[in-house]
């Protein structure tokens, strides 16, 4: 036995004349259904792309029928224009009487949740960044679009690891209920930790892209004590990422108004709860030196190391800038990363960018520099003085001058790159995601 509803995409209203109302659940529905796989497999959908967006859409014909499972049961859901050529259409749903009783009520919930994330992903991103509080006239937040091109795709990062920090966005994304039901704050945080020019603020832009949320970037010395973190943590929404990069640096120099247990507050205290699905996101360059109570579960719930390029992650790059999947030069550029040479991805991509007219010149520009680069690191050991590093070239020490033109700044002035900070992480490391036991496990899941 089945029951059938009709769900009119506009309805009459008697007390105002019989004005024709738009009822948003069809648009709900409408959306939702339209999303689903067994449209795009459909020989009957249509493409259609809005006035004010790139995105394509399928739309599925007139008349035919959908079928979604929830639960184990069917749905068979059909979009009917009774009238020809009229506008108003309306969708039919059939559904067999027992499961009717059953999947009902969380059909619908489910239809509402998913028609707010297609929502949400198409909604324009926003970067919000805290002023001075000499502006509080109008709030502490300024804002523009957010256009940053960086996408999961574009992000040069061991594979395995790229598909397990997207599987963990995504399962934090669908377990609101499962955070409630542990009393839990709807939230979770992430260090990037790494040397310089590794990818770590570009992956910001990337997890923003990918889970569709506005970013607020905090920087520390615009705050002028706890009391105003608090309230800056009251303005921000829902939905978002939440950033402070280069905490380390902010510790170390004690360059904030801000105290150690102020941004301890900040990340697990009552205030961080206003606003639910959140992402904080923090960067360092080095957690050698970090309290351990900030880098605990609860404060930072995941941590991604961001290495200097290994042989692999050249052959991303080199793909990727260069459009190469191999060259004679690879054994040779392999062999130098062997020797313990590294850059990292933004030395050699703008290697690689400058070169992009000659694969070959690009190839032999960065062998020079990662042979420079170990030349750098052997000078180091021997000397003692760090100074082989690029970084402390550029803070103008003086120390290179003396031996004449270090080979490191020839190649920066063969490829014009500069680099804009020092303290880079001599070892190569393999990517990791470190996760508290429970976390290793198994990703986090809704039941
Ligand atoms: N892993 C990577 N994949 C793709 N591009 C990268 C990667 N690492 C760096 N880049 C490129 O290098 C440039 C600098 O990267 P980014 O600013 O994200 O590094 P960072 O680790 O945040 O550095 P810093 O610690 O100095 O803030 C960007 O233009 C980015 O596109």
């Amino acid at each position: 036995m089945e029951d059938k509803f009709y769900l009119h995409q506009f309805y009459k209203v008697p007390k105002f004349n019989d004005n024709m109302q738009e009822n948003h659940l069809y648009l709900k529905v409408y959306t939702y259904l339209n999303s689903l796989p067994y449209v795009e497999d459909s020989d009957f959908a249509n493409l259609f792309s809005s006035s004010n967006s790139t995105d394509i859409n399928l739309i599925l014909d007139e008349n035919r029928t959908i079928i979604d499972e929830f639960l184990g049961a069917r749905v068979h859901w059909t979009i009917e224009n009774r009238e020809e050529k009229s506008p108003v259409k309306s969708l039919v749903m059939k559904i067999r009487k027992n499961d009717k009783r059953r999947i009902l009520a969380p059909y619908l919930q489910h239809i509402h949740q998913a028609f707010d994330e297609i929502e949400q992903k198409r909604k324009e991103l926003r970067l919000f960044v805290n002023v001075e509080n000499e502006q509080r006239r109008n709030g502490r937040w300024r804002s523009t679009q957010f256009m940053h091109p960086a996408t999961m795709d574009t992000i040069v990062m061991d594979a395995d690891l790229k598909t397990r920090i997207k599987s963990d966005l995504e399962n934090f994304m669908k377990s609101r209920q499962y955070y409630h039901r542990l009393g839990r704050v709807w939230k979770r945080s992430y260090l990037l930790y790494g040397p310089a020019g590794t990818g770590k603020s570009t992956f910001i832009s990337a997890i923003a892209k990918f889970m569709s949320y506005d970013i607020y970037e905090i920087n520390l010395h615009n705050v002028q004590n706890d009391a105003d973190l608090k309230y800056l943590l009251l303005q921000t929404t829902g939905r978002s990422l939440l950033v402070i990069e280069d905490l380390d640096r902010y510790l170390a120099e004690k360059s904030t108004a801000v105290s150690p247990s102020g941004i301890l507050n900040f990340m697990d205290g009552i205030f961080s709860c206003c606003g639910e699905e959140r992402l904080m996101v923090f960067t360092m360059n080095s957690k050698e030196n970090i309290d351990t109570c900030i880098l605990r579960p609860g404060r930072i719930d995941v941590h991604i190391n961001f290495p200097l390029c290994d042989f692999t992650a050249f052959k991303s790059l080199a793909s990727s800038h260069l459009g190469l999947k191999d060259h004679k030069l690879f054994p040779q550029v392999e062999e130098v990363f062997q020797t313990g040479a590294s850059l990292s991805p933004a030395e050699i991509g703008e290697i690689m960018i400058t070169n992009r007219g000659s694969p070959s010149r690009a190839l032999k520009t960065v062998i020079t520099a990662l042979q420079s680069d170990l030349a750098g690191r052997v000078g180091m050991r021997l000397g003692g003085s760090g100074s082989g590093r690029v970084g402390d070239e550029l803070e103008g020490s003086g120390k290179m001058g003396q031996h004449g033109i270090h080979p490191m700044r020839e190649i920066k002035n063969l490829y014009g790159f500069l680099r804009t900070k020092s303290g880079r992480k001599t070892g190569i490391d393999k990517s990791e995601v470190d996760m508290n036991e429970k976390e290793k496990s198994g990703p986090i899941h809704e039941n």
